[in-house]
């Protein structure tokens, strides 16, 4: 049971609502869309057996993962997860919601970059929407959108800073239709991984 994982990092959740929890993140190489503005690069990787990956996470004294990528469900099962939920891990996605989500996983996070209606016949419930926003994008109808417990509008930044003008945006946006809240990539403001 080998995973290609781009890279494995311990920080804060950036973004959302688990923002500033302590996390230990796995980005997994692969993704099946080219998003123009994708801050990531997760074209490298290495093969890692499920054992080299928990021996390498039993560094930090943390049992939060977030799955990441590229698109983290091209490769994860739950035959993965269920070794992770074994040893007392609590696991997150980061999805496009283009494909199903393992059941295993505890929090799903679907940032939505196409297809927005077909989302909810492949991923019933998700925790939250976070939906990537640039100046003169629509705004996105949420009655579309899996059920969630937040609907998030996360302006988009570029690599490493932030973007004052899709910032003030999607403050607009939300101002117009309140069932969405702002999430911020806080990483890059504070200049964390
Ligand atoms: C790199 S993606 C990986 C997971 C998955 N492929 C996805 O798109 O959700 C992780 C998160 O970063 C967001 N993201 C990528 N580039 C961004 C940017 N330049 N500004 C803001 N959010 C960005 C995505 O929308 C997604 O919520
Ligand atoms: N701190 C931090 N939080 C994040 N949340 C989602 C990220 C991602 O790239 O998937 C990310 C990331 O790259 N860094
Ligand atoms: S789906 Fe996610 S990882 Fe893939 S290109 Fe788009 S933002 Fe980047
Ligand atoms: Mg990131």
């Amino acid at each position: 049971m080998k995973l290609i994982v781009n890279e494995i990092f311990y920080s804060l959740q950036g973004e959302g609502g688990r923002t500033g929890e302590a996390s230990v993140f796995i980005r997994l190489t692969k993704c099946n869309l080219a998003c123009s503005f994708c801050d990531t690069d997760f074209a490298d990787g290495d093969e890692m057996s499920v054992d080299e990956i928990l021996e390498a996470i039993s560094v930090y004294p943390c049992k939060w993962i977030i799955w990441t990528g590229g698109e983290p469900t091209i490769q994860l099962r739950d035959a993965h997860l269920a070794v992770f939920r074994e040893h007392g891990y609590r696991q997150a996605i980061e999805t496009n919601g283009t494909r199903r989500v393992p059941s295993l996983i505890d929090y799903i996070t679907c940032s939505p970059k196409q297809d927005y209606e077909t989302i909810k016949n492949r991923i019933p419930f998700v925790h939250e929407i976070r939906m990537p926003i640039q100046a003169g994008d629509p705004v996105p109808d949420i009655s579309v959108f899996p059920k969630a417990d937040n609907y998030f509008l996360s302006p988009v930044f570029d690599a490493d800073k932030i973007n004052l003008e899709n910032v003030a945006y999607c403050v607009e946006l939300i101002k117009l239709h309140p069932q969405w809240r702002l999430s911020l990539q806080t990483h890059k403001l504070i200049h964390i991984e």
